[in-house]
């Protein structure tokens, strides 16, 4: 039986490694972001064959035939745009009879050792989902694996494509064998500076990197350029207010900023909307940099504007840095870096606010309220099913970050009866 999947042996090749170097790399294939992946590992030695091995292995290679794809370059930008590129392909141009899974392979413990692939099952082992994925492989862009297995099914082995002249074969075989689960989940290896960014400087060097491909990002960097990077904070509170879509954020800040008599500013900034959907089009590196960018432009407003008055944001820190953990981290609301993980840390060169408010709501009332908006019904239960995990995830991120934490308030009473709690939680914090 021929199986396909994904390896990244060819990249070792590239980059002159040797195997002894791939062959430390763990490789998870995810089947529902809610359970496990199956870990597996390659060996240069005939494995034991193992029962419990071969059973995990027929699920995931015996489906049809199977393959492997992923977009390989040193280029953090380019890699990381190649593999959004992947997968818009993918997802447009497979036969129906494919199943699409998320692949990735990590070194355990290293951190931004983790690139990401696709794992391809074809139930129906369709011509077209090979001559598809050869054409990719000769793009040079993309690298291709293929599995086969021994004769009696127990054993897999891993086969390399490479482009050789006008032929697409299969050049080097190692066999698979399974992986320890890792004690975190391999997602958090890329977190730090790859969707989090600790510091001005590091989400400016990725528009930087950026300015060939992406115009836009000059203007935005002109724009960061003219913000004083430590913004001092003037001599009135800054209360920042955080939540997830309909929580009641613009409702809240509208009303602080009249009963307070503050200015009232949002991260990201104004001058930044005409290129938000440009940014948000692009992968997580470049899409989280640019926020992240945009909150030391607000910090340059707040400290000019707390000069004068109470200053009053809506979104900041807080929802720049849980969005971004809770996206990238994959599996359930345990795959989340533990609460004392350094990912949590507020960015020491970013203005901090005196009060941190987050806005929860009970699901019923956030149903409530969207279709209060209009969102259709049954768009709206199904968005909520499906993002509910999600945005569990949000709200445990936006909860476990420090100095300064947020202080949580159930926002599903009556406007005035919010708006009471938080103005009492202002008096005690903010000396008002
Ligand atoms: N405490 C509240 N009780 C009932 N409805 C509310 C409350 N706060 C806000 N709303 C309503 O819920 C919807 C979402 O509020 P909004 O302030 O726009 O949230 P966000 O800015 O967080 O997305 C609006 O229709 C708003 O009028
Ligand atoms: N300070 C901020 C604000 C928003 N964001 C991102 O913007 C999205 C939410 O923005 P939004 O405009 O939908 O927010 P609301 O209008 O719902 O308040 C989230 O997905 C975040 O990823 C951010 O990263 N940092």
């Amino acid at each position: 039986m021929s199986i396909r999947l994904n390896c990244l042996s060819n990249m070792a090749r590239r980059l002159n490694c040797n195997f002894s170097q791939w062959s430390s790399r763990v490789f998870a294939a995810e089947f529902d972001s809610r359970c496990d992946p199956v870990y597996f590992a390659l060996s240069a030695q005939t494995p034991a064959a193992d029962e419990k091995q071969s059973l995990l292995f027929q699920k995931l290679f015996s489906q049809g035939k199977a393959y492997s794809i992923h977009a390989i370059t040193d280029d953090r930008i380019q890699r990381a745009r190649s593999y959004s590129d992947l997968q818009d392909k993918l997802v447009s141009a497979l036969p129906k009879s494919c199943n699409l899974l998320q692949l990735i392979a990590f070194h355990p413990n290293v951190n931004n050792s983790l690139v990401k692939g696709f794992f391809i099952q074809d139930a129906l082992n369709n011509a077209e989902t090979e001559n598809m994925l050869k054409d990719l492989v000769k793009s040079e862009e993309f690298h291709l694996c293929t599995y086969v297995s021994s004769e009696d099914g127990t054993l897999w082995q891993q086969c390399v494509w490479s482009q050789r002249g006008k032929e697409c074969t299969d050049v080097t075989k190692h066999y698979i064998t399974v992986a320890a689960k890792p004690e975190y989940h391999p997602s958090l290896l890329n977190i730090i500076n790859t969707v989090v960014f600790y510091s001005f400087e590091d989400a400016y060097r990725v528009l930087q990197e950026c300015k060939e491909c992406i115009p836009e990002s000059k203007e935005v960097l002109e724009l960061a350029d003219q913000c004083l990077k430590n913004s001092t904070k003037g001599r009135f509170p800054v209360i920042v207010i955080e939540g997830l879509d309909a929580t009641g954020k613009t409702t809240l800040t509208q009303s602080l900023q009249e009963i307070l008599r503050g200015a009232l500013l949002r991260s990201p900034p104004g001058c930044l909307s005409q290129w938000r959907a440009r940014f948000d089009a692009e992968p997580p590196l470049i899409r989280r940099a640019f926020y992240a960018l945009g909150n030391y432009i607000s910090a340059c407003d707040i400290a000019r504007e707390s000069a004068k008055s109470p200053v009053i944001v809506d979104r900041y820190w807080h929802s720049t840095a849980a969005y971004a953990i809770a996206t990238e981290v994959g599996g359930a609301l345990e795959s989340l870096p533990s609460s004392h993980s350094e990912v949590y840390r507020w960015p020491r060169d970013l203005l901090t606010p005196d009060l941190v408010v987050l806005l929860t709501v009970r699901p019923e009332e956030r149903a409530r309220r969207l279709r209060a908006r209009g969102v259709e019904k049954t768009r709206e239960e199904a968005e909520l099913e499906a993002n509910n995990l999600f945005r569990q995830k949000v709200e445990e991120a936006y909860r476990r970050i420090q100095d300064p934490a947020c202080v949580v308030i159930d926002a599903s009473p009556s406007k005035e009866e919010v708006l009471s709690e938080v103005l009492l939680l202002i008096q005690k914090h903010c000396n008002l």
